[in-house]
């Protein structure tokens, strides 16, 4: 099948009757159809153990379905994977403990068979807030620092679709309003499709174009709510009515999930 993923457009994900279940019988996902389209930011909120770093490493290629199937722009993820243009952030960022930042991230190019690019790397090491570290080896770093590493590392190969778990998990709240206002003008200007975990509802509706609430597990989506706050979002926008809307939304869809889920007090 051709792909969109030779053209430098954003890939859309298509999840079919996705379904997972682990061994021991835990139902993570019920036959899950979704359509994400190319371009867009998509936020996944849920109560913790739901299943969105399984859905999320489904459709990174990193899980096997157990029916169904998820397409990136028309292909597996395992292809987009080879095509490298598909990148990862998750919560525990796997750098290599022998490389300094800057080798971590011009190894992410030379893994993907990319051309060095000094200016790139460099520019995303300030992006990131780590001038003055890039030749510091991970053991070295914060938590938080090596988070912001990760992140520089994923965006170095220019993905057209960039999967992140709670990409600011680890990084204190002063850096993470820095890199909620600084990430998503870049997400923009470079067309990634861009679908990112994260607990902090606020952060999801400061985020993304779309915010999808998932109910306790096996996670069903409940809510879709799309998010139509005006780009480039100025950090002033957290104060306005219509962003605290929308926070109630997703906060009252969340609730509705658990309400919906829970046995009866006289059942449990
Ligand atoms: N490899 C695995 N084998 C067995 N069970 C697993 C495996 N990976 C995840 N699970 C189970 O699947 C469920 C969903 O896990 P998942 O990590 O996707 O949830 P989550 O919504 O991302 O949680 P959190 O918000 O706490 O990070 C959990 O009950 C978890 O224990």
């Amino acid at each position: 099948m051709v792909a969109n993923t030779d053209n430098g457009a954003s890939p859309d994900i298509q999840c079919r009757s996705l379904t997972k279940a682990f061994p021991g019988n835990v139902e993570v996902l019920r036959p899950l159809d979704l359509e994400i389209a190319g371009g867009e930011t998509t936020a996944l909120v849920g109560p913790s153990g739901c299943g969105k770093s399984t859905l999320l490493r489904l459709i990174a290629g990193l899980e096997t379905p157990s029916a169904g199937e998820v397409l990136i722009g028309g292909v597996s993820p395992a292809e987009m994977l080879r095509d490298a243009g598909l990148a990862v952030a998750f919560q525990d960022p796997s750098l290599l403990p022998w490389r300094s930042v800057r080798g971590n991230i011009e190894l992410a190019l030379k893994l993907a068979r990319r051309p060095a690019d000094p200016r790139a790397v460099e520019d995303l090491i300030r992006l990131v807030g780590l001038e003055g570290f890039a030749d510091t080896r991970p053991g070295a770093l914060s938590g938080g620092m090596r988070q912001r590493a990760a992140i520089a590392r994923s965006m170095v190969t220019r993905p057209r679709l960039l999967l992140l778990d709670e990409p600011f998990g680890a990084v204190d709240e002063l850096t993470r309003r820095q890199l909620a206002d600084d990430l998503p003008p870049l997400w923009e200007k470079r067309q990634t499709t861009t679908l990112l975990v994260t607990h902090s509802i606020g952060e999801a509706v400061l985020l993304s174009d779309r915010v999808l609430v998932l109910t306790p597990r096996p996670a069903e989506i409940i809510a879709d709510i799309r998010i139509e706050l005006e780009r480039p979002r100025a950090p002033a926008v957290t104060g306005s009515t219509e962003f605290r809307r929308l926070v109630e939304a997703v906060s009252e869809a969340l609730a509705e999930g658990v309400r919906a889920t829970k046995p009866p007090l006289a059942a449990q």
